[in-house]
């Protein structure tokens, strides 16, 4: 029997969507969001529709019918931090999707927009390894404030399936590998993948870790104290200078790296300080991670769309190449890991896991 899958991955810059017929993919697009056309969205939310209708249109351009699919399955999204898996949406999940119970994440989109396609359709609707998996160790969790215990909010979809993909070329089992992977797209995550679990990752959404194309990263706490109190800006334009507007986005007007190297190769120098500053970061984060592993690192692992970007990579390796070696996997594997999820449960090989 065959099986008709259609993925759906809105992410912060962009949104990718791709259908299979069983484990075959039938086409996969990436429809990049420039943040003019994001910026008219007070709150994610509001982008629900425009989101749905890029995907239905584009279904509708290469003659799909709805009503053809056996599943749908979305990128999800800021829920309860739970363990890895697939899980069926259900009404719980869809309202914590809506409520963003752990924030405002693109990926919440994913759940909510496949679940309404797919009751459509009549076809069944999941999400898989969401943002939100947490594999975390206690020590990793603690802060310094014991109210801001540290959380795992990460690309957990494409590191897990990077990691593995690492694995394999390193001849060992993901289960038994000592890997570092760092996922460079419109956010960035650094995770230490230790025997098969992420036991520390930085928390890529709400202020940690490296600043990336659209978002600050770890910034002065006393100093962001000080101007969320200062009577100059509301909660929201504070949010919005940590998450979509901080970042590449704040310093050069871009989370387009690609516009940013074209700056560089222009000759524009506040570009060049700003695109190496985030390489530095990066390879910092990784260095700190390194700590954790010893002596026994397999392998430093780059991914995402600023992967791609072979000077920019180049940067990091030159600074952390020391430490073990690294492996480059540019983009992401998160169509095929989706679809993947939604398949061995629609064959009937794995059970779906409940959200509650
Ligand atoms: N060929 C490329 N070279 C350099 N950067 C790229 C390339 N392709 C995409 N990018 C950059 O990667 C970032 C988006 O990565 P991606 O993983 O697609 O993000 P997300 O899924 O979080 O929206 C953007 O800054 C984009 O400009
Ligand atoms: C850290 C949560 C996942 C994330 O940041 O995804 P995008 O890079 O796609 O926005």
């Amino acid at each position: 029997m065959d099986f008709h899958t259609l993925v759906i991955n809105p992410g912060s810059t962009s949104t990718k969507i791709a259908l299979f017929r069983n484990d075959t993919s039938l086409f996969e697009e990436t429809i990049r969001h420039q943040q003019e056309e994001l910026k008219r969205f007070k709150k994610l939310m509001d982008q629900y529709d425009f989101r749905k209708r890029v995907i239905l249109d584009l279904l509708k351009e290469r003659h799909f019918e709805v009503n053809d699919l056996d599943a749908v399955c979305g990128r999800g999204g800021l829920l309860k931090a739970i363990p890895g898996g697939t899980y069926e949406v259900n009404d719980q999940m869809l309202q914590d999707l809506k409520n963003g119970y752990n924030g405002e994440h693109a990926s919440n989109l994913g759940g909510l927009i496949a679940f309404e396609i797919a009751d459509k359709a009549n076809a069944k609707s999941y999400i898989v390894d969401p943002v939100v998996v947490d594999e975390m160790e206690e020590v990793a969790r603690i802060s310094g404030v014991p109210e801001l215990p540290r959380k795992s909010i990460f690309h957990a979809l494409n590191q897990k399936a990077v990691a593995r993909r690492a694995s394999e070329q390193l001849d060992k089992d993901y289960e038994k590998a000592n890997l570092i992977v760092a996922h460079m797209g419109g956010g960035i995550t650094v995770g230490a993948h230790k025997d098969g679990k992420v036991i520390d990752v930085n928390n890529g959404l709400h202020g940690e870790g490296p600043f990336s194309p659209e978002r600050a990263g770890t910034v002065p706490a006393g100093d962001l104290v000080q101007l969320s109190l200062s009577g100059e800006y509301y909660i929201d334009e504070i949010m919005k200078k940590l998450i979509g507007k901080g970042g590449l986005t704040a310093y050069l007007g871009t989370s387009d790296a690609l516009e940013v190297e074209e700056r560089i190769k222009e000759g524009d120098s506040e570009a060049e300080l700003i695109y190496q500053a985030m390489a530095y970061q990066i390879a910092k984060e990784i260095g700190s991670l390194s700590v954790v592993f010893g002596r026994d690192l397999d392998a430093i692992v780059l991914t995402g769309g600023l992967a791609y970007g072979k000077d920019f990579v180049e940067n990091i390796i030159n600074q952390v190449d020391w430490i073990a070696e690294v492996l480059v996997y540019p983009g992401e594997n998160e169509m095929s890991a989706l679809n993947e999820g939604a398949l061995r449960v629609l064959k009937g090989e794995e059970k779906p896991k409940v959200y509650v």
